[in-house]
């Protein structure tokens, strides 16, 4: 089986994203529990991105419950979307004339999966249940939705708004932040989906960098990022760094350089690599800086947390959500030796299915078994797992305990203790 990986913590050359084994990497993160969402958030400002076009965005209901009309709604006047930040929060750095960003994502964040049915449409009815797993089961209160392991990239724009849509409508009141992926190939649809991910009461939007046409240097990607910032200059904006898939190579580091001169409401990155290097710069060149620093290689997070890592973005925290936690937990109390022994846990089960072949379709597969919830197929360029990866996939799975859900105990795991 190659070991051609989604995933930038994979070693080997990644060619084609579409290839579906991924390699696991961990991620990292200090602050496990993020502030409780603001309820009544933000009257929503109508959805005009997704619409003006003539898409499909249909009217429903915005973070505050407020109705989000589609389309070409445009007469509302549009009301900063969060107020006063507490603690944490940050951001005291952004100009006046944005709205005050609101506490600072950290802890936790899961790469949402995108449902699908058996024909490969979205299956938006069960995204309220994957919220509800999410808290109650993983305690994961933060989601990245339409990234890597949404299948972001697959989906129409179109497809994109409602997903996003879904995500904040049922998240509302459960969830801590919402960040939306809003990257493209295209600066026209990336401004729209950022657009859209503002009117509807999103807590940040992130972005890859364009992948097929590529900007070769710094100046050129700081450009296409700012140009889609300004299209949501009051959310939160994250890079995100996933040189294995995008093959732009730009560091990080240099990236941050200055950034926030040339895009006041840059946030944070979201470091999808494996050169700690890179990332520890990242985070010693900023530290008066409130950013966050999101790591995303699940199977490396502990070494991200020693290098300053704020928080963690990942595809494993929709099933080893609590199983992470713990390590985070034992990081922050100091007992570095129980925070290894949890995440070579981790390692373990990540390094396992890597060798069978890891990636969006084995992470559908794996949540599915897990939550219950049917995630269903990915969509083609991805092939479905096969039955062999989730019947090994299982077993493991029962043999580190990992299941239930249930807290680590000694002997009971496969030298976890
Ligand atoms: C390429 C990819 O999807 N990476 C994910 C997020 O960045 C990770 O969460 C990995 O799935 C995880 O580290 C397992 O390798
Ligand atoms: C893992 C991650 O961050 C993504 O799916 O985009």
């Amino acid at each position: 089986m190659s070991a051609r990986s989604e995933n930038p913590g994979a070693s080997s050359e990644l060619t084609a994203a579409g290839e579906p084994e991924l390699r696991a990497c961990a991620q990292p993160d200090p602050a496990l529990a993020g502030t409780p969402r603001a309820e009544g958030t933000p009257p929503v400002r109508p959805a005009l991105g997704c619409g003006r076009r003539g898409r499909n965005c249909s009217s429903r209901a915005g973070r505050g419950g407020h109705v989000v009309r589609g389309c070409r709604d445009k007469e509302r006047a549009w009301e900063p979307e969060r107020s006063g930040t507490g603690g944490l929060a940050a951001a005291g750095h952004l100009s006046n004339s944005m709205a005050s960003p609101k506490k600072k994502l950290q802890g936790l964040v899961a790469a949402t999966i995108t449902p699908m049915t058996e024909h490969g449409e979205i299956n938006f009815s069960v995204i309220g249940r994957y919220v509800d797993y999410l808290v109650e089961e993983q305690g994961v209160k933060n989601v990245f939705v339409n990234g890597t392991t949404g299948e972001g990239l697959s989906l129409s724009i179109s497809e994109r708004c409602r997903v996003a849509e879904e995500w904040v409508t049922k998240g509302r009141n459960k969830l801590d932040q919402i960040v939306i992926h809003v990257g493209a190939l295209s600066l026209k649809e990336s401004q729209e989906l950022a657009q859209h991910a503002a009117e509807i009461g999103a807590d940040g939007i992130a972005v890859i960098a364009p992948f097929f046409l590529k900007p070769w240097n710094k100046d050129v990607l700081i450009n296409f990022l700012k140009e889609v910032a300004a299209a949501a200059p009051a959310l939160p904006f994250y890079y995100y760094h996933i040189p294995a898939l995008t093959g732009v190579k730009i560091r990080a580091e240099e990236l941050l350089d200055g950034i926030q001169d040339k895009i006041p409401s840059f946030q944070g990155l979201k470091f999808s690599d494996t050169d700690l290097l890179d990332f520890g710069q990242c985070v010693d060149q900023n530290r008066q800086r409130q950013f966050a620093f999101l790591f995303g290689v699940d199977e490396q997070l502990l070494s991200a947390l020693v290098m300053g890592a704020t928080g963690a973005v990942g595809s494993t925290y929709n099933y080893l959500g609590k199983k992470t936690k713990q390590m985070l937990e034992a990081f922050e109390r100091k007992d570095f030796s129980s925070a290894l022994n949890h995440q070579f846990c981790i390692q373990r089960f990540i390094n396992f299915v890597v060798k069978l072949g890891f990636g969006v379709s084995q992470t559908k597969a794996i949540m599915t078994l897990v939550s219950g919830i049917p995630m269903g197929p990915p969509r083609l360029p991805l092939q479905k797992a096969s039955r062999e990866f989730t019947d090994n996939a299982e077993a493991k799975l029962k043999s580190l305990d990992f299941l239930s859900c249930t807290d680590l105990k000694d002997g009971n795991m496969e030298a976890c203790s």
